[in-house]
């Protein structure tokens, strides 16, 4: 029987590990951990670095040596999984790691990723997920859970935010109170937008390989398809509901209101106040913000639905792994996960970087993020679509990236190249069916 959000697919689970000792108070230890939020300069990397400075201060005797993923990709979260594979290789993987939702299956079932209920015992992961005050969002404990362990402790992400330029709304003659809520509307607001004032008139950052197929899955999703069946076991993104998503994308570029832009262009052309409206991850948020600051208004809604079919959130980001075998090692990089989800470190990554504070009571405290909540009005959007948020769903077996990357190249070249969709997603769909795990 399978748990989590689909069936494993071979590999090196372990099933049974043997509970950790609790380190000594003057025991020293040394851990690596890697993450991609140490590869964007600025507010990433702030926020980070000033985690990782109150952990030591907590905890003297662990050393964190922190990195991030080797590669040059223009996302560093692309570059996860190749920098681990590598380290493996050479005999030195990071003792913990900041991995993918999308990495999920294979994380567990080739690179080893420990089960923490069976590392530390069930009852404090329950303890960790439930805190001494603000327990962790439904939709989000269970992110890193598989055939009824706990893999990983659910860390960083965001839904599909609809971030908005409120200055070039007023110059092109639109109402900022009453923001686009179906995708038409935000094609004719984009129209407006580009018409009277000569910017870009929307970036969807979910139609090329490089945003990976997070923010796909939701659109797809939101028009009644998937890209995969729900039991993982056959690709469905050439099926019309897919297919129209791409069509949609590629009709906003050839009637000019969506610039051919790469990802980096994408958010940065917004963050300069070059495009009025974005779909996107909170994770830029801090870009956005530092980029709109006394120069224009930044705001932002809910995912715009197809014609007001319900809109289908999905999540972004990554869980928080172990992948060290050292048993003094494991419980260092155990104390630096419940630190990293701590009401501490939420509050400083929400802050800092825009993600969403996964204990999200903290935003109902006065003594919490509620005083900031208030002042801050661009977290809710995001706080009310977590609670209806579905699983961005992992491409099965030792091919998945493949997988991925290629039903994701056919969208990309379907929305910025005008090649035809069906065919295109048909064909690309046809290839990765031959990739899936045999079962
Ligand atoms: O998945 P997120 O939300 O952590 O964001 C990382 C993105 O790939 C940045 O573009």
């Amino acid at each position: 029987a399978c748990g989590g959000i689909g069936g494993t697919t071979g590999g090196t689970t372990a099933t049974s590990v043997a509970q950790i000792p609790q380190l000594k108070p003057d025991q020293q230890v040394s851990i690596v951990f890697e993450s991609y939020n140490y590869g964007l300069a600025g507010s990433w990397t702030d926020t980070f670095n000033a985690l990782i400075a109150a952990f030591s201060k907590e905890h003297p005797n662990i050393k964190v040596t922190a990195q991030k993923p080797q590669g040059n990709s223009p996302n560093p979260a692309t570059d996860t999984i190749s920098s681990i594979q590598n380290q493996m290789a050479a005999g030195t993987p990071p003792d913990v790691a900041q991995l993918g939702f999308s990495d999920l299956d294979f994380t567990i079932h080739q690179l080893g990723a420990k089960p923490l209920d069976e590392l530390v015992g069930k009852q404090e992961v329950q303890a960790e997920f439930d805190g001494p005050k603000y327990p962790y969002a439904a939709r989000a404990r269970t992110l890193d859970d598989w055939d009824g362990h706990t893999y990983g402790v659910p860390f960083v992400f965001s839904t599909p935010v609809l971030y908005y330029n409120a200055s070039l709304f007023q110059q092109a003659g639109l109402d900022p109170a009453t923001p686009p809520t179906t995708w038409q509307q935000v094609s004719d607001a984009a129209r407006a937008i580009v018409d009277k004032t000569g910017k870009g008139g929307v970036y969807i950052d979910c139609l090329t390989k490089t945003a990976k197929d997070w923010c796909f899955q939701s659109m797809v999703r939101s028009n009644g398809g998937r890209v995969i069946s729900a039991d993982r076991k056959t690709l469905t993104y050439a099926d019309a509901p897919a297919v129209q998503v791409a069509q949609f994308g590629q009709q906003l570029v050839a009637s000019g209101v969506m610039p051919k832009l790469d990802q980096k262009q994408g958010y940065e052309g917004f963050a300069r106040g070059d495009v009025g409206m974005i779909l996107e991850t909170s994770s830029v948020q801090g870009v956005f913000e530092k980029g709109a600051k006394g120069k224009w208004d930044l705001r932002d809604a809910q995912m715009p639905s197809f014609d007001g079919k319900p809109t289908v959130p999905t999540n972004s980001g990554a869980g928080l792994h172990i992948l060290s075998n050292d048993p003094a090692k494991q419980r260092a990089a155990w104390e630096l996960i419940k630190f990293l989800t701590s009401p501490e470190a939420f509050t400083m990554i929400s802050k800092g970087i825009g993600y969403l504070p996964l204990r999200t009571g903290l935003l109902d405290d006065p003594d919490g993020l509620r005083p900031w909540a208030e002042q801050n009005p661009l977290v809710t959007p995001n706080v009310a679509q977590l609670e209806r948020m579905e699983p961005w769903v992992s491409m099965p077996g030792a091919n998945y990236l493949q997988i991925r990357d290629n039903m994701m190249d056919a969208v990309e070249s379907v929305v910025f190249q005008g090649k035809d969709a069906r065919s295109t997603l048909s064909t690309a769909q046809q290839a990765g069916a031959r990739l899936l795990p045999a079962s």
